[in-house]
């Protein structure tokens, strides 16, 4: 009764939140990993005595960037730790929160001899934990590896079994669908789409009987719950969220695709410590940089996946990023028409929109 690869990385996922070491293995190379958020001294002492060639911070090169640190393996860079380097500096320098309270966590030295490709899959599996990117690993080599999580009972990842299930977050099936009165429409459903990764669950509004022969108006929407449902005044989500779904309420027919991708793929927590970036100053791009992660961390194809299977290849889409068209027509889900949706400025987003439009290539 082995588990299967994405019980396995369902597992690793729950474990990375959780403070648990992982261990990652790619040919020859392996690293046990425990997320630098959620790590603790007695943790920390124990990876180090589990490296005979020392341990390693890793952070992600737009983290690595902001600390002024080498990234020799291209997308993130892998620092050294000597005993010197306590916890309290190894979690301020992943976390710039903490990093104000300690302006003297460098210098640091990056690795750039051996394989980082454990340690590049233990960052892909922290932002899957919608944790911060940033862990600290022991590399060790692959068959100590094995033996460490078989006798400690750690939950082991192989490269191209976390690379097959990563591929599962477009594998979505059809959980339940069930019948929604809405203000805008009576004539409604919400229908529950699960990806076989174990990943967070999407929703498809589907409003009155859409033709599928015929081009469908479709609104793909990022979850965001400061915006959605407190009447947050940063974004303009609340607003495109009503006002897409009064247009497709009025017209009678249409899908509303809301994913959950809270704050562009990163999790609510890491949205607000991007917020608390940005009282400091710092754009809605650059502060997603100095936490180390990309401007926008979505896949898109889980929307073009969830309205294929609901039987439609052509979109008029409701929005004012062009990523999204993009992202449609290359999965061969033709947009015929995209129709903006400008609602919602307030005097408190106004340098949001502006840096879609200037850095993102919203068309406002
Ligand atoms: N990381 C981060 N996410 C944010 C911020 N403000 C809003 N968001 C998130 O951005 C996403 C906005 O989603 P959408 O409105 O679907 O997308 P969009 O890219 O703005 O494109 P359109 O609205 O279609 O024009 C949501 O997931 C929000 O939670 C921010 O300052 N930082
Ligand atoms: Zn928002």
């Amino acid at each position: 009764m082995s588990l299967t690869p994405e019980e396995t990385l369902a597992r690793a996922r729950g474990d990375l939140r959780i403070g648990a070491p992982v261990v990652f293995t790619d040919g020859d190379a392996a690293a046990v990993a425990v997320a630098t958020e959620v790590l603790s001294a007695e943790r920390l002492a124990a990876l180090r005595s589990a490296a005979p060639d020392g341990i390693e911070l890793v952070l992600t090169r737009r983290r690595a960037e902001t600390l002024k640190a080498r990234a020799y393996d291209g997308d993130l860079a892998r620092i050294e730790l000597p005993a010197d380097f306590g916890i309290r500096r190894i979690q301020a320098a992943a976390d710039p929160a903490l990093a104000l309270a300690h302006p003297m966590i460098g210098p640091f030295i990056a690795r750039r001899e051996g394989s980082a490709g454990p340690e590049r899959m233990a960052l892909r599996l922290a932002k899957a934990a919608r944790l911060l990117p940033a862990v600290v690993a022991a590399p060790i080599p692959a068959e100590a590896a094995r033996a460490l999580a078989a006798s400690e009972m750690l939950t082991l990842i192989d490269a191209p079994e976390m690379r097959a299930v990563e591929a599962m977050a477009l594998d979505l099936s059809l959980v339940s669908s069930g019948r929604v009165p809405l203000g805008v429409a009576e004539d409604a459903r919400v229908h529950v789409w699960r990806p076989r990764n174990g990943e967070e669950e999407h929703y498809a509004i589907e409003i009155g009987a859409p033709d599928r022969a015929a081009p469908v108006l479709t609104r793909l929407h990022s979850a965001c719950f400061t915006g959605d449902l407190i009447g947050s005044l940063k974004c303009d989500c609340g607003p495109q969220l009503r006002a897409a779904l009064g247009q497709i309420g009025a017209e009678g027919a249409g899908v509303l695709l809301y994913l959950n991708q809270e704050g562009r793929g990163i999790g609510l927590a890491n949205k607000m410590r991007a917020y608390s970036l940005q009282d400091d100053g710092f754009d809605t791009v650059e502060a997603n940089h100095r936490l180390g992660f990309e401007d926008d961390e979505r896949d898109f194809r889980i929307g073009t996946e969830i309205l294929r299977s609901m039987g439609f290849s052509r979109v008029r889409l409701l929005t004012n990023n062009p990523a999204k068209v993009a992202a449609m027509n290359a999965e061969g889900l033709h947009v015929v028409e995209r129709a903006p949706l400008i609602v919602g400025k307030t005097a408190h987003n106004l340098r949001y929109l502006a840096t879609k439009a200037q850095k993102s290539g919203h068309l406002l």
